[in-house]
């Protein structure tokens, strides 16, 4: 049997750009976008580039004048309504995230719960945007720390999580008086747009929120727009290192207030004294969601060498049952990967850790009698340090597994990375474990837990996987610059 992918509200794919409250096509030139579990078109929209760029950002710069003195209980009114609809629509969104992106049909409905516990949030936090008194260190003044928005927001989302991403860089730019010009993953456009469309139905009024659809090939053309403006003052970005790092660099000139959230190579731990079925569980949440095209994915699982065995048979006969197939299949729990360069890479890193002497123990090919995009998920024995699966993020559903003796050794491969966003372990011994937390370089630690994301923690890295946090109060305050005024003259 075959789940619905069709959406009942189908005005809810939208082919256009959404700028100062109008759709408009912008340019003639077409990005289609692709179902990656059968490489067919769903529709097309616009190759977008300079012009519409410049358009949405005059559009967010105007509107900034006004939107940032709504007051905050009504700014907050807009993006609950904006989070009622889409929950209401969660059926149509969760078809949409699976059609343009791939996830099982029951992930895809998962990411629209996700990404409104996000929207929900800060339209609760815009009402707390408050400053402090400060008591003044002489008489005859009064000193206040006062919040403001930063101003107009530029935010350049990715694919994995096509809801999610653009739930939380848009409902805290909105709930702290931002305007948004955004840019949507070129696999991913779709959702994005069905969200706009929903928040212009909740009121939110035109020029606050623009999004421009582009290719990877225009991508640079749009955004170099936004990174030369000094009228954007922020950028908020979730996708690969390098990308990241041209973003700051590209920054540097107008000082844009930045946020990223970059890659990660999350190591997960299980220690001896693990709950190895426990651990299973964790592991199979953490590594096999979204097919493992997550950041906080484990990337390195160390398991201590006197549970490794039991641990490694556990795991692969669980990760040889997963089902992998179409979104349209209600018993598949992974979908295709979003792309053939995702699938190459994934490719490149199993035959790499294989030459160098690693073991496939369940897995370790493309399962191409199911479509383009599809790969087995996969348990590799014996992986060490020299292999690329160890240094790079391989952003698929691979777990290469390397033995360890004792805790110091295993810290020091664990920090081992330039980067520094998720990292996991499972131990039963309470000593060990405010040891091993403290010790990790990471800005997410899981300890006995495989899930962690709520939108109530902040979210986010340190070293190479980025700074800012997304979710929680940190969340807000990221949208926000603090002005500190003080009055004379009291006495
Ligand atoms: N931290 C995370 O959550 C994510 C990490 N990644 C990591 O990155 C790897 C590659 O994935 P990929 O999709 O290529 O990630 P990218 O970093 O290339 O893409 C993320 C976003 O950045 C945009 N972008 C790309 N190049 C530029 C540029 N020069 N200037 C401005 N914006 C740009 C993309 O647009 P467009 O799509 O049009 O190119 C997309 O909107 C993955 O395998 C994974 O390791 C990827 C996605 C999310
Ligand atoms: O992978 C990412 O791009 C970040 C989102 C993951 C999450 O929210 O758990």
């Amino acid at each position: 049997m075959s789940a619905s992918l069709t959406l009942t509200r189908a005005d809810l794919i939208r082919s256009a750009n959404f700028i100062a409250g109008l759709w408009s096509e912008g340019t003639s030139t077409r990005l289609d976008v692709t179902n990656p579990a059968t490489g067919a078109v769903i529709t097309s929209v616009p190759d977008s580039g300079a012009v519409e760029a410049r358009a949405a950002l005059d559009a967010a710069h105007a509107a900034f004048a006004t939107w940032r003195k709504v007051p905050a209980k009504q700014r907050a009114a807009i993006i609950k309504r904006w989070n009622d609809l889409v929950l209401a629509h969660q059926d149509d969104l969760g078809a949409l995230i699976s059609m343009e992106q791939g996830k099982p049909l029951a992930e895809g409905k998962g990411e629209v719960t996700y990404a409104a516990s996000y929207i929900e949030w800060f339209g609760e936090e815009a009402t707390r945007m408050n400053g402090e008194v400060i008591p003044a260190p002489v008489s005859g003044r009064r000193m206040l720390a006062l919040k403001e928005p930063v101003g107009v927001v530029a935010a350049i989302t990715p694919w994995n999580f096509p809801a999610a991403m653009i739930a939380r860089k848009i409902a805290p730019a909105l709930a702290a008086g931002c305007t948004v010009v955004c840019k949507p993953a070129e696999d991913t456009p779709l959702t994005s747009l069905a969200l706009v469309q929903l928040a212009h139905e909740a009121g939110v009024p035109a020029g606050v929120l623009n999004i421009v659809t582009a290719s990877r090939q225009n991508t640079p053309a749009v955004v170099d727009v936004w990174l030369d403006d000094g009228r954007v003052r922020k950028i908020t970005f979730t996708g690969s290192t390098p990308v990241g790092k041209h973003l700051a660099r590209r920054s540097a000139d107008t000082l844009k207030k930045l946020s990223l959230e970059l890659g990660g190579n999350a190591p997960f731990i299980v220690f001896d004294d693990a709950d190895l079925d426990a651990a299973v569980d964790g592991l199979m949440a953490a590594k096999f969601r979204n097919g493992g095209q997550t950041c906080v994915c484990p990337n390195r699982v160390f398991v201590h060498r006197s549970v490794f065995d039991a641990f490694a048979a556990k795991l692969a006969g669980k990760v040889a049952a997963l089902k992998v197939g179409p979104a349209s299949d209600p018993a598949s729990q992974i979908g295709p990967m979003i792309n053939d360069r995702a699938v190459e890479k994934i490719e490149r890193h199993v035959q790499d850790a294989v030459a160098k002497g690693a073991k496939v123990l369940t897995g370790g090919q493309r399962l191409t009698h199911l479509g383009p995009n599809y790969y087995a998920p996969t348990v590799l024995g014996g992986a060490d340090a020299r292999m690329a699966c160890a240094c790079e993020e391989t952003f698929g559903p691979v777990a290469p597994l390397t033995v360890f003796d004792d805790e110091a050794e295993v810290i020091a491969q664990a920090n081992d990375t330039p980067f520094g966003l998720a990292g996991y372990f499972y131990s039963q011994n309470v000593r060990r474990i405010w040891r091993v937390a403290d010790a990790l370089e990471t800005g997410i630690v899981g300890i006995n837990e495989g899930a962690l994301a709520a939108e109530a923690a902040p979210f986010g890295g340190v070293k190479e996987s980025g700074y800012g946090r997304e979710g929680s109060t940190h969340g807000l305050d990221d949208y926000l610059h603090t002005k500190y005024v003080c009055q004379g003259q009291l006495d």
